[in-house]
């Protein structure tokens, strides 16, 4: 099995079908509009956050978040994942009156049984949510800043790329980076390289949460080789969500042979029917990638990763000892 390694990971983002059904009885919610035999339903990316949001309402306590994120690390482990970030949102968990330190409580305490019995390391990225906002956003980036924590260790902002500039953000992002967080930004998903190229500018991240339509832009593709950014690849995602027709016409070899740093990740997986090894098997089966390629994508990820660098030199020996 080839070792795997993901950046790109929403928590919130992650509960199965099954598990929404599961809380949605719980708590006497109707999802009968969105899971619909047994699958999420949505028709665009408007349509998918909303579903992502009634989904995530039904996380209420410290112990759902818990349970969710250690579901999710093991699940990963289970296919030979040696490092996961997951990308953490107070605002959902404020919006269902869940204290945003007993909703990283949860999450931090999942973490590390799930390292305890599998061996896998985490970490969680604070995230803003664009559409809430610059001042929604700079309130997440305070939180974080003014709330430290050891296994929170990058900043990153989701939600939908087609509302605010990306200078709108400047202050939230420049809050996270003096509070020592490490960077990295949705873009380049539902908008074009313009996008892209305004977000380095602005936000000036160490990674760009998909960027795949950089691609757009010969020379915005060259910068980002030359700067060495890290894209947080998810194929399965794009395709999805119609950012490319399909496997053929994505982006991510032409990426790749242009000296771009590329990772893969699966973002949301159960709303695009994958995980991190269906992503992997995409590359493989779609993209050509054969074993030692997917291995250079799983280093590319640990040296890009918001870790110390103990744990860096940890993962790296492991991967470096993985026979495939
Ligand atoms: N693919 C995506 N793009 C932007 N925001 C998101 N939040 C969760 N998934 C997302
Ligand atoms: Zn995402």
């Amino acid at each position: 099995m080839v070792p795997k390694a993901e950046l790109h990971c929403h928590i919130e983002g992650a509960v199965s079908p099954a598990l929404a059904l599961a809380q949605a009885e719980r708590h006497g919610a109707d999802l009968s509009e969105i899971v619909v035999d047994g699958a999420y339903r949505w028709t665009d990316f408007t349509a998918f956050l909303n579903v992502y949001d009634t989904v995530a309402a039904l996380f209420r306590t410290r112990d759902d978040y818990a349970r969710l994120a250690h579901d999710y690390l093991s699940s990963l482990a289970a296919d030979g994942c040696l490092y996961s970030e997951i990308f953490i949102s107070t605002d959902h968990a404020e919006q269902t009156g869940l204290s945003p330190h007993a909703y990283i409580d949860g999450l931090a305490e999942a973490i590390e049984r799930a390292k305890a019995e599998t061996g896998i390391e985490g970490r969680m990225i604070a995230t803003g949510l664009r559409h809430g906002g610059p001042e929604a956003v700079e309130r997440a980036a305070r939180f974080a800043a003014d709330n430290p924590h050891p296994l929170i260790t990058g900043f990153g902002m989701a939600g939908d790329e087609r509302m605010h500039h990306p200078k709108d953000f400047a202050p939230a992002f420049d809050i996270a980076r003096d509070a020592g967080l490490r960077i990295t930004v949705h873009a380049g998903e539902l908008a074009g390289a313009e996008s892209v190229r305004d977000a380095l500018d602005h936000l000036r991240p160490e990674r760009i949460g998909h960027g795949v339509r950089a691609i757009e832009d010969p020379a915005l593709v060259e910068r980002l080789a030359e700067e060495r950014i890290v894209l947080e690849i998810c194929p399965a995602s794009n395709i999805a969500l119609g950012v490319f027709a399909d496997y053929a016409s994505h982006p991510f070899n032409r990426l790749r042979d242009a000296g771009v740093k590329v990772t893969l990740n699966s973002d949301d997986p159960p709303h695009f029917h994958s995980s991190l090894a269906n992503e992997y098997r995409i590359a493989s089966d779609h993209f050509g990638l054969d074993d030692a390629a997917l291995k250079g994508i799983t280093r590319t990820a640990i040296e890009a990763a918001f870790c110390d660098d103990d744990t860096r030199t940890k993962l790296l020996g492991k991967l470096g000892q993985a026979i495939i």
